[in-house]
């Protein structure tokens, strides 16, 4: 039996800042490598795991919470056994976490594994580079999670001015500690940074045990996570065990509401919701069906802090004709949104008006060119409509290569 070890890969980085947007990135453009996913959702809806063109049999999701709470790695071994089976033939694996996980945890996770076939290749973090100094006000944590990155990617540069990215390259610099930053719009990098070699004369790989120490102290990753979440809105526990305590997670202040509704919504009144949306709700990601206002497609909706986009797409084939969107905030009512999100149905379908969907059109945005060409070393697919994600939970990983993974439109 092989001992080829495959590296392992996790993909950081604080809500919305563009970690699915890049693995979609890798996984368009993998120069060839077979890339396996493992997805890890903060809400009850994945999300996430639905927006990741995945290979067949080599994509899993890690639903609604963060892996960085489990009690043992042993979920996440579970699923690095399956894609490791040689049958899979994958050359990498990527984790992407929730935008509210603690990397060190991940990182110790793995290391901790006795997995054979895995080996720790390395941080990545990815920072939004227009939301960074106000992020970094609220959460300092961001300051450690980047001392331990091996790759930083200074994401969103589009969304910045000149000098504020020269202050940001000294900021973000400074705080990577020796890793290399990497600047780029919509994740746009040479693949080859995070699956082939390193950066030159940097520590890609190389954390250990030691470094987790340093600092103010990794969790001893046992037990519940300190703070409340507040999943679905209903589901609160709560809890603190010794030594985990010891730093507070980045997630812990946080909530997430998962909202479904069959009834389509009304765009004029989602668009006053999402005028309206408390300060404390940082993030808002999910599928909009606007029923009679447009049947032929779904809209995309994606906010982080006031930044607030849609971008519509043609329904997948078999796709369920529903709204689905999680919402992430602090000190946020989730009964409340939930309520308001009611409003928004759309109780009178048969009066629909194209002028009602003026106010979304506003934050209409254009996907990136789906023409570009790639970063030089992976043949391009094309980009294909319809869900084509695989978020197979303990989906037996199947055998050969499979197709190859296309940008899905969806979120990302
Ligand atoms: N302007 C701009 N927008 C970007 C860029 N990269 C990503 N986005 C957009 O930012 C939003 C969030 O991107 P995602 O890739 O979903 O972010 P994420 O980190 O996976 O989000 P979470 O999973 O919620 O933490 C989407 O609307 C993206 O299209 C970029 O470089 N520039």
């Amino acid at each position: 039996m092989s001992k080829r070890q495959i590296p392992v890969v996790v993909l950081a980085g604080f809500l919305g800042s563009g970690k699915t947007t890049l693995l979609n990135r890798l996984l368009r453009y993998s120069g060839g490598n077979r890339i396996g996913v493992i997805v890890n959702d903060f809400g009850a809806i994945e999300i996430d795991a639905m927006s990741v063109a995945g290979q067949v049999g080599s994509t899993v999701s890690l639903g609604n919470g963060c892996l960085c709470c489990a009690v043992d790695g042993s979920e996440l071994d579970t699923y690095l056994e399956k894609l490791t089976r040689p049958s899979v033939g994958l050359d990498v694996i990527v984790i992407e976490a929730s935008g509210l996980a603690e990397p060190q945890e991940l990182v110790r996770m793995l290391l901790a594994s006795e997995n054979p076939y895995i080996v720790y290749g390395g941080l990545v973090e990815v920072v939004d580079a227009a939301e960074f100094d106000a992020t970094r006000e609220r959460h300092p944590e961001i300051e450690r999670h980047l001392a331990l990155a091996d790759l930083v990617l200074l994401n969103k540069t589009d969304r910045v001015d000149e000098a504020g990215l020269e202050r940001l390259r000294t900021a973000v610099g400074g705080l990577a500690d020796g890793a290399a930053v990497v600047e780029s719009t919509y994740g746009r990098i040479d693949p080859e940074l995070l699956f082939d070699g390193k950066p030159k004369g940097e520590r890609f790989g190389q954390l250990s045990f030691d470094d987790l120490r340093d600092g103010d102290g990794p969790c001893d990753g046992y037990g519940p996570c300190e703070g409340e979440h507040l999943h679905d809105g209903e589901h609160l526990h709560e809890g603190g065990v010794e030594g985990h305590a010891r730093h507070a997670h980045l997630h812990a202040a946080y909530e997430s509401l998962s909202f479904t509704s069959d009834t389509a919504l009304h765009p004029r009144r989602l668009l006053d919701f999402l005028d309206a949306r408390p300060e404390g709700l940082y993030r808002i990601k999910g599928f909009v069906d606007f029923g009679a206002h447009d049947p032929g497609n779904r809209y995309v909706l994606h906010a982080v802090g006031r930044f607030l986009r849609f971008y519509p797409e043609p329904w997948p084939r078999d796709a369920e004709r529903v709204t689905q969107l999680v919402l992430i905030g602090s000190g946020v009512e989730g009964g409340r949104l939930r309520a308001d999100l009611e409003g928004c149905r759309d109780t009178e379908p048969q009066d629909a008006r194209a002028e009602a969907m003026w106010g979304v059109l506003r934050y209409v945005d254009e996907r990136e060119p789906e023409s570009e060409p790639g970063p030089g070393t992976g043949a391009e697919t094309g980009a294909e409509t319809g869900a084509e994600a695989e978020a197979e939970t303990g989906a037996e990983a199947e055998t050969g290569a499979g197709p190859e993974p296309a940008l899905e439109p969806g979120l990302g």
